[in-house]
């Protein structure tokens, strides 16, 4: 059984728990005095609104009474008393609704932002992508956040509103007949014991539901992103299959939400049309009939218990919205579990390389695996990289070369022995896919501290360097916000990051495969600048040309062996 099915299997209790950790921060937090302040006129606001309700019903009694005893004066007060309360009341309703969706609006802010923190702290949005139990962080931020503090204030307010009519519309059916409160209370019991029943699968089927429909939005997502492969490749034909195999999944899905709804509205709908049509009137004809209570009374009665039973049937009327919303809960909640502590990332037990910060980069007796242990890449390896060195790794593709880079930055921690490197705020990696985001050619330059004051000279000066002086005027200057990606050859994203690392001056560079799309002539002038800034570099390549520029070669040759040669001894002088 995973992890989705046991939390789906205890809705209740442990439903509850991930709601209020989800919740509580809010209400206790930095803003807690606002929020709670705004709460309170919301319930005061809803108190009121209950009670105009009751006001109404008891306008109504007498509306009827006067009509049947043919009180003209006392219909027309009646009427005009109404219409004062609704003068009233309908400003207040607005109000209300106003207050509530504002809250929301700050309580989402809120969660949005502290979402967004932690998953941004220890590097969760890429840690999380290791574990199969968090599908679409995108989703979960984005949409799951709005509709939790969205339905969880309606739910509060329909909650309170409830229990403040239930009780005054049980004061009034108390006063006419106490049978007919007793049947409510019997009658909306087992309605919500019987949803509850119908309805149990649909929570199951709403979180299926969010998680096919962002799998489906993001197929099309990748579609957008990769256009210019699919296109050259004219792979339309399996695009298409693939985006119509997860809307697939959404329509069936859908499909089953459809009919467990039918089974549920059968089954409130016959609910409720009991209660409306037959209920209050069979307890309480007797007593007219007798001559025990007026027309007008039985007209209260009745909308009483029609109201009093919308109260105790608040589970019954809004299951599907509430097995959204717990679903909701669910997705949350899970994510914030893992986000807010990245050692659950962590395979309970089993051994990490430790990290420790010093002066150069190595490594002491590394065996590094896979993340998810499946894979051991390289055993016991040592190898030190002092300043001023370079060292080069080779190796066949697949041996491991940009894991053992990975390792270096910590992003992955599988395995045994002791990685000491400098802090990484003086380390810069470029991978192998050049990284540019969406901003202007400052930006792609400063990146990733976009708010350095760095002058256009020094940049023109930068860009020189790596063969890219005519750019800014290729793009219209600095500052004009483009997509890089679609208008600069592979070649040219590589020298851009290069010019990011001169301007940066790291101590030291970890490049993969970072010049793989240059010709040797801007390869041999990019690492010459880096020699001439001195900052020492570990890179991997497959190139004999890039031999001349690095002190020692580590060679990963399959089966987790390796091999450290110093150049000058690197017999064939080519690489694998
Ligand atoms: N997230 C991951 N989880 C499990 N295995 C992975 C993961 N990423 C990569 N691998 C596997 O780890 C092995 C080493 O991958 P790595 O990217 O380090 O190879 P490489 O030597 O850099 O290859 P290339 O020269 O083709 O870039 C590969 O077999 C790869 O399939």
């Amino acid at each position: 059984m995973n992890r989705i099915d046991i939390n789906l299997n205890r809705v209740d209790r442990q439903l509850w728990q991930r709601f209020w950790t989800i919740a509580k921060p809010y209400w206790f937090g930095n803003e807690k005095w606002g929020a709670r302040g705004l709460l309170l006129i919301l319930l005061g606001l809803a108190l009121l609104n209950s009670s105009q309700e009751i006001l109404l019903s008891y306008m109504n009694r007498d509306l009827i009474n006067a009509l049947a005893h043919k009180n003209i004066k006392a219909f027309y007060e009646t009427i005009a008393l109404s219409l004062g309360i609704i003068a009233i009341a309908v400003p207040l309703n607005a109000l209300s609704d106003y207050v509530q969706r504002k809250l929301a609006l700050y309580w989402r802010r809120w969660l949005t932002e502290r979402f967004i923190s932690q998953y941004f702290d220890n590097r969760a949005y890429y840690r999380i992508n290791s574990d199969p139990t968090i599908d679409n962080p995108d989703q979960r931020i984005a949409e799951d956040i709005k509709s939790f503090t969205n339905v969880s204030l309606d739910l509060l307010v329909m909650l309170l509103t409830s229990v403040i009519t239930l009780i005054g519309f049980i004061g009034v059916m108390w006063s006419i007949s106490i049978p007919l409160v007793i049947i409510l209370v019997i009658y909306s019991t087992l309605g919500t014991f019987g949803t509850v029943w119908f309805g149990k699968r649909l929570i199951g089927l709403n979180f299926n539901q969010s998680k096919k429909e962002a799998d489906f939005r993001y197929g099309l997502i990748h579609v957008r992103d990769s256009a210019e492969s699919i296109a050259f490749y004219q792979g339309e034909g399996r695009e298409v299959d693939r985006v119509k195999e997860r809307f697939n999944g959404v329509y069936r899905n859908f499909n089953r939400i459809l009919k467990w709804e039918r089974n549920l509205s059968l089954f409130t709908q016959s609910y409720q049309h009991l209660a409306h049509l037959f209920l209050p009137f069979l307890v309480l004809a007797p007593l007219y009939f007798s001559g025990q209570i007026k027309l007008g009374v039985i007209t209260q009665a009745t909308k009483a218990f029609d109201k009093g039973l919308k109260s105790m049937s608040l589970i019954v009327l809004k299951f599907e919205k509430l097995s959204e919303f717990a679903a909701g809960i669910n997705r949350l909640g899970l994510f914030a579990q893992t986000i807010e502590n990245p050692d659950i990332l962590a395979k309970v037990g089993l051994p990490t390389i430790d990290t420790v910060v010093d002066e150069q980069v190595a490594l002491a007796h590394v065996t590094l695996e896979t993340p998810n242990y499946h894979n051991t890449l390289v055993r016991d390896l040592s190898v030190t990289v002092a300043a001023g060195e370079g060292l080069l790794i080779a190796g066949q593709s697949g041996t491991g070369k940009s894991s053992l880079l990975r390792a270096i930055a910590g992003l992955w921690q599988a395995g045994t022995g002791r990685i000491s490197r400098p802090n990484l705020g003086d380390m810069l990696f470029l991978p192998q896919r050049p990284y540019l985001i969406l901003g202007s050619l400052r930006d792609q330059l400063l990146y990733p501290h976009t708010n350095r004051d760095i002058s256009e000279s020094e940049l023109d000066l930068i860009l020189k360097q790596v063969n890219l002086a005519h750019l800014p005027e290729r793009v219209g200057g600095y500052e004009v916000e483009l997509d890089f990606v679609s208008v600069l050859s592979l070649g040219e994203q590589q020298r851009l990051a290069f010019a990011r690392l001169l301007l940066s001056k790291p101590r030291y560079a970890i490049l993969d495969e970072a010049t793989s799309a240059l010709d040797l002539k801007n390869e041999q002038s990019l690492y010459q600048s880096l020699k001439d800034l001195g900052i020492t570099y570990i890179s991997v390549g497959h190139r004999s040309s890039l031999l001349k520029y690095h002190s020692s070669v580590l060679e990963l040759l399959g089966d987790c062996r390796w091999r450290v040669t110093p150049v000058e001894k690197y017999q064939d002088g080519v690489l694998i």
